[in-house]
């Protein structure tokens, strides 16, 4: 067993029946339900592509421990080249889908591999734990299966603790244990692409205090467990809107939704972590699980931000307005932007560390570094997009214009671009620009990229504090000009 086909995948999904409620209703064909079927379709070429020779050496390689070919994101990394396979993984997966698609499997694959490398910690507090994530690492790797996972609790009362929301299993908590296992309820956001996975893992940002424990859980299920009820929120399109009128939001769409436990049973064998403040608040910090998929988040989010620069410069130079300075200057901004994300991640890449266990990870400040820097850098090219297109943006003609024989002659007058630019053609750039800075699902992508790794604000801030504290333990430069007496100025001025 080892790497899938797109067919296997679309058999899992048809074999599966998850109760997935979606505009009031539940899904009863998942696999055809207009809304899902181009997104299935996208994550289904990434398990082709493990099969292409153009790809498979780059994203797949021998496992090991069992002889069979396994994608990439179950390596542990070891060197330097094992990040760089990862990475190559990465974009690759991010190339074929313009790094839109934020959570296809390679991220949650990778959160996996990373529990499992360090396994160690939950050894401190339970075996069985460490051996939980292992059997899981080697079930996922083996079956190639796609995951989905929810880490957040629903925005109920940010001002409280989980154990003081209104009612006891709002968040997400253990009811009691059983023989086969623990039984949970409660609700859990915001778990991107549930309704077409394989699998859901429950883990939780740190942040618990004590009264939380019954709170303090991680554990994985598959995706159509008994008594797991996934509530979609509304969609940003109806799965019948045209590719011409849509070309990225009729394929990219990334489904998001509220996760309901309404008693589940989480089998013994799948607890990685239960009734445990500590060693949840030190998940997060401690298995790699920040700093590994942050690699792949990096990689995705520089091809994104690569791809909306590129619209940006085509919508300029299709009305042939990238002739003025301030166009330039904005143009000229985002290409540096791209630049900076991409030089980061070569240090993130080339000053990786070795840890005391053997593990690879990238250099975690050049990762922090395009955290910070991304959610402000992706919302300026869409800014950008929005400003140089401006009106035109808003008059695009629809496919149904396009093919009407009595319209086509105006369409072609009217609506071409500068000299050599067909109204055709103009007319597709802007389109392809509206998905990405105007419609619905061009605002989910730009809210994925400001909240996808957690609040931005509190990142930085944790960030800061860190430096804060590093930096009292080595010699400042300010301490060092004003009181070193090798660096004291002569004062020349009452000599
Ligand atoms: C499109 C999209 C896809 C996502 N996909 C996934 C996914 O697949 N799986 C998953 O688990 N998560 C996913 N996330 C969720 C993501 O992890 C959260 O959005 C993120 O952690 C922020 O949490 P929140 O949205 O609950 O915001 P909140 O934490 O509620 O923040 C709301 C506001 O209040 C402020 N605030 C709240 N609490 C505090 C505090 N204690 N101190 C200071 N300020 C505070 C924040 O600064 C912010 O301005 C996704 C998010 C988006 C937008
Ligand atoms: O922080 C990152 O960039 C990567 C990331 C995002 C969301 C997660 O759930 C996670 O475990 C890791």
């Amino acid at each position: 067993m080892g790497i899938k086909t797109g067919a296997d995948y679309i058999n899992r999904i048809k074999s599966r029946k998850p109760e997935v409620w979606l505009g009031g209703r539940v899904i009863e064909d998942i696999h055809n339900e207009p809304i899902f079927k181009q997104p299935i379709q996208e994550i289904a070429k990434l398990y082709d592509i493990q099969h292409d020779p153009e790809y498979q050496d780059d994203i797949t390689h021998i496992c090991n421990e069992t002889g069979e070919r396994v994608n990439n994101a179950f390596l542990f990394p070891k060197t330097a080249e094992d990040l760089q396979k990862r990475s190559k993984l990465f974009e690759v997966y991010a190339r074929m889908t313009y790094g839109l698609m934020g959570r296809t499997p390679d991220f949650l694959n990778v959160v996996i591999t990373s529990m499992a490398h360090n396994s160690w910690f939950l050894d401190q507090y339970n075996k069985d734990w460490s051996k939980n994530i292992h059997d899981y690492y080697t079930y996922i790797r083996d079956n190639d299966l796609f995951l989905t996972h929810a880490i957040i609790n629903p925005q109920n009362d940010r001002s409280k603790q989980s154990h003081e929301q209104k009612e006891i299993y709002t968040h997400l908590g253990t009811v009691e244990e059983k023989e086969e296992g623990i039984l949970v309820r409660g609700a859990k956001m915001l778990a991107t692409l549930a309704p077409i996975t394989d699998e859901v893992i429950i883990y939780s940002f740190p942040g618990f205090l004590p009264g939380d424990e019954r709170h303090a859980v991680a554990f994985a299920l598959p995706i159509d467990t008994p008594g797991l009820r996934i509530i979609c929120r509304e969609p940003m399109q109806d799965g019948t809107r045209s590719i011409f009128d849509h070309p990225l939001a009729s394929r990219y769409e990334e489904m998001d939704a509220l996760l309901v436990f309404n008693d589940v049973l989480v089998p013994w064998d799948r607890v990685f972590l239960y009734n445990n403040v500590e060693a949840a608040n030190r998940l997060y910090p401690m298995t790699g699980i920040a700093e590994q998929p942050a690699h792949q988040s990096g990689v995705r989010g520089y091809i994104k931000l690569a791809f909306a620069v590129e619209v940006a410069c085509k919508v300029a130079d299709s009305i042939g307005v990238d002739g003025f300075l301030h166009v330039q200057r904005d143009l000229g901004e985002l290409v540096q932007s791209v630049e900076v994300i991409r030089s980061l991640l070569r240090v993130a890449e080339y000053e990786y560390a070795i840890n005391e266990y053997g593990e690879a990870r990238p250099n975690p400040d050049a990762l922090e570094t395009i955290r910070g820097f991304l959610p402000e850098m992706y919302p300026r090219a869409i800014e950008i997009i929005q400003t140089i297109g401006a009106g035109g943006l808003l008059m695009s003609p629809t496919e149904a214009d396009f093919n009407n024989p009595e319209l086509r002659v105006d369409i072609d007058k009217y609506y071409g671009g500068r000299s050599g630019v067909t109204a055709e053609e103009r007319v597709r750039v802007f389109k392809l620009a509206w998905d990405l800075c105007g419609e619905a699902f061009g605002q989910r992508l730009l809210q994925y990229e400001r909240y996808y790794t957690g609040d931005p604000v509190r990142k930085r801030a944790i960030y800061y504090n860190k430096y804060k504290k590093n930096k009292n333990k080595n010699v400042s430069m300010v301490d060092e000009v004003l009181n070193n007496p090798k660096h004291v100025a002569i004062d020349v001025v009452n000599q």
